[in-house]
């Protein structure tokens, strides 16, 4: 590989530096992303019981999974590592892998026993071209039961999914709790051939046949509602109960039918099981959006969310007498319920149902004894002098509680950056563990008895895992930590948080004085008199954020020669909750002109070419690229836009969430309101596709065959009108793929065709 600055080093050399001319050369692009697609993200990690050696010294097993892009295979492969920790139960003595990294296959959950003696999988094998669903214990070095769940035929399939899917043992290590998809009864036509029942002249016969049969006539086309992207195989989920020395697998019936369960666990003593239900009536909104790895915007591996806003409440269904009773709020909407350490507290996070799809979230805290609940942190509205900006956090880590049941660890956005807070739960005093370094994202993966793993990362640095003992209260400062798997800086990436006041024509008059910020990313060592293309990469939700973290698809734009601006404009999350509420009804205006006054005061800034800025983004960020290109037409050159929205009008209709469309556009929602002209007229007004016929820049669509959030046919009328209206426009379709585009070859293919157009049309 030589340098595309045309000198006969191997690249990235000096020449290429100092004239920084952008690679254009698509094999160099391929190459720069297939080495960067191979730093691995932290997905898990689980520390063992602490084991006294002969010689004294107390150690901790650390189990990790990572996943990373395989292109050869095109698939994400998951991968388990093991690592060793000498400590005194304060500090770390000694520290270091303990083997070699081994590929996870077919495992759909996995769960270590509370003692550590037992290990149980849920696994997913194919046995002669049929799938089957297998539940598993481990025991030392032995595999002693593999139960045949698929045989069993008691439910449907297993739900595997962070939103609703779980796998816990019960605290005497004698029962295992999981989530599946209700089973439903077999359905047949009335006139299958060999249905003896239209030979049955009895009716008596014919009752006795069909109870037989266990199959329902005429059932076989009923449409079942499920829970909308990314959770389109999931319906009706039921609770499930392993009682592992009788084999016998139970479905947990006294649950009320309007309800659908998740993220259960046992309660204490093992008297019955607590969970999330979320009310299903009078239908279901799509639930979630996980993961978004897309590159026609900037996210990349880590960010995860899960949307809060489904009316939801914390439930406990006792086993002994099936009575089923609500423990919170039934109007509000709750997640991510754990258990203290000393079995007697849950804390949960909680917000307001409908409005915003993230919002600021309060920190609950209910007392199993007292069946009292208090608001340890409320919503932030804005940041004070501490500058804790509120908990946006929508999952906490499985274990965040401190060894004595005191303090829950969170790791959420704080504006720009994704920081770990301790929250004392007797002060409800908050304090970053993180806020200080020069790492930009911390990421929680476990405590347990106050040893810590973590992620870090930043834009110009992969994930890397540390560990650290959380310091005694009041001491946070002190804060030390070990690596244990460092991760290479990638020193051709600068990167910097800048922050914006609006003019004051922009200031919003119902939330006064709001700022925002934006990531920017660099090419380093360029020369003063270096002029680098800017790609603008407003982010989606509108109510997410882009953290400083690992982002992929920003990191190779930049290692190819673009600056990249991400930013996070008012609405988004991690700035309290006044920043989210100022942009619903604003959409269209609010958001476009944040954007493209960072962009302004960057080029002000010198170091950028104004001739050659171009945008990115996904979904809402998709919404926001179009709109920037409609009423900016003569400043960016070209746009890519991921299954961008386009007409909020036309989308009600069709996306799995509706009440979407009515609050971004300005309206209450009600499950039961009727559109009026008006309002339809109100969305539409606020969509890019008003300003189509102002548009110049070319434009790449990339576009999910099975988008259930936006569905395709919104990209599909832009590039019609784009067509009529003699703009240059591409359209990449891909089979099989969701809203997120984020299977290996959509992603890497989507990563190459937007960089290659970005180029065209800049004329690189
Ligand atoms: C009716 S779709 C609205 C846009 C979408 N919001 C929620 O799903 C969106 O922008 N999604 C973002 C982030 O979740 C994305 O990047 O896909």
């Amino acid at each position: 590989m030589f340098c595309p600055a045309n000198c006969v080093t191997e690249f990235p050399c000096e020449l290429y530096h100092v004239s920084h001319k952008v690679i254009t050369s698509p094999d160099y692009i391929a190459k720069i992303y297939r080495e960067q697609s191979q730093y691995p993200s932290l997905s898990r990690a689980d520390v063992g019981p602490v084991i006294t050696s002969q010689y004294g010294g107390s150690y901790s097993n650390i189990s990790t999974e990572w996943t990373q892009q395989d292109l050869e295979r095109n698939e994400i492969v998951k991968f388990c590592r093991q690592y060793i920790v000498f400590h005194d139960n304060k500090s770390i003595v000694y520290s270091g892998p303990s083997g070699n990294c081994t590929e996870i296959k077919g495992e759909l959950l996995s769960q270590d026993s509370p003692s550590g003696e037992m290990k149980a999988v849920m696994r997913e094998c194919s046995i002669k071209g049929e799938e089957k669903q297998f539940l598993e214990i481990w025991h030392r070095n032995r595999k002693i039961k593999s139960l045949n769940l698929t045989e069993l035929k008691k439910h449907g399939k297993v739900y595997e999914d962070d939103q609703f899917g779980c796998l816990v043992w019960s605290h005497s290590e004698t029962h295992l709790l999981y989530v599946a998809e209700k089973k439903r009864p077999k359905a047949e036509s009335y006139f299958q051939s060999g249905s003896e029942s239209t030979l049955l002249v009895d009716e008596d016969e014919v009752m006795k046949s069909a109870k037989k049969e266990d199959s329902v006539k005429g059932d076989q086309f009923v449409y079942y509602e499920d829970w909308g992207e990314t959770l389109v195989t999931k319906a009706t989920p039921v609770l499930c109960i392993l009682d592992i020395e009788g084999n016998n697998v139970s479905v947990l019936e006294s649950i009320p039918d309007s309800i659908s369960p998740g993220q259960a666990f046992w309660a204490p003593n093992d008297t019955g099981v607590v969970f999330v239900g979320w009310w299903h009536e009078p239908f279901r909104l799509g639930l979630k959006y996980c993961r978004n790895r897309s590159t026609a915007d900037a996210n990349s591996f880590t960010m995860l969310c899960v949307f809060l806003y489904a009316r939801s409440s914390l439930f406990y269904v006792d086993l002994t007498g099936g009575k089923c009773e609500r423990l919170s709020s039934d109007s509000a909407a709750v997640c991510s319920p754990r258990l203290s350490p000393d079995l007697c507290r849950i804390v949960y996070l909680e917000c307001e149902v409908y409005g915003p799809h993230q919002q600021c979230n309060k920190l609950c805290m209910y007392d199993w004894y007292t069946k009292k609940t208090t608001v340890v942190v409320d919503v932030v509205k804005r940041a004070k002098e501490d500058g804790f900006t509120g908990i946006y956090s929508t999952v906490l880590s499985h274990q965040c509680w401190s060894a004595d049941s005191q303090r829950v660890l969170v790791s959420c956005a704080q504006k720009s950056r994704k920081d770990l807070i301790v929250v004392d739960t007797s002060t409800d005093q908050v304090t970053s563990l993180t806020s200080k370094s020069n790492m930009g994202s911390w990421c929680l993966l476990t405590i347990h008895r106050d040893l810590m793993v973590v992620s870090c990362s930043s834009p110009n640095c992969p994930p890397s895992l540390r560990v650290g003992f959380l310091p005694v209260s009041g001491s946070e400062d002190e804060m030390s930590w070990v690596t244990l798997e460092e991760a290479q800086t990638q020193p051709e990436i600068d990167w910097q948080i800048l922050s914006f006041t609006p003019p004051p024509e922009e200031d919003n008059s119902q939330y006064p004085g709001l700022d925002y910020e934006a990531i920017l990313l660099k090419p380093k060592d360029v020369t003063e008199k270096t002029k680098l293309p800017l790609i603008v990469n407003p982010h989606g939700g509108p109510h997410s954020v882009i953290v400083a973290e690992w982002l992929l698809s920003p990191a190779v734009f930049c290692s190819v020669g673009f600056g990249v601006l991400l930013v996070n404009y008012r609405g988004s999350i991690g700035y309290g909750q006044d920043s989210i509420l100022s942009l619903p009804g604003n959409v269209g205006t609010q958001d476009v002109k944040d954007v493209q006054f960072a962009v302004e005061s960057v080029l002000k800034q010198g170091g950028f070419d104004r001739e050659k800025v171009v945008v990115t983004g996904g979904s809402h960020g998709g919404f926001l690229a179009c709109h920037l290109i409609g009423q900016y037409p003569d400043f960016y050159k070209a746009c890519a836009a991921r299954n961008p929205v386009i007409n909020l009008a036309s989308m009600i209709g069709s996306t799995d969430i509706p009440d979407w469309c009515m609050v971004e556009a300005g309206f209450d929602y009600k499950t039961n309101t009727l559109l009026s002209p008006a309002m339809l007229e109100q969305m539409l007004n606020k969509s890019p596709i008003k300003h189509v016929t102002q548009v110049k820049a070319p434009v790449l669509l990339a576009l999910g065959e099975d988008d259930r959030r936006v569905p395709n046919k919104q990209g599909l009328e832009y590039y019609k009108s784009l067509k009529a209206f003699n703009v240059p426009v591409r359209l990449l379709w891909y089979p099989d793929n969701n809203h997120s585009l984020s299977k290996v070859d959509a992603e890497s293919d989507g990563f190459m065709n937007i960089v290659l157009w970005l180029i065209q049309h800049l004329s690189l």
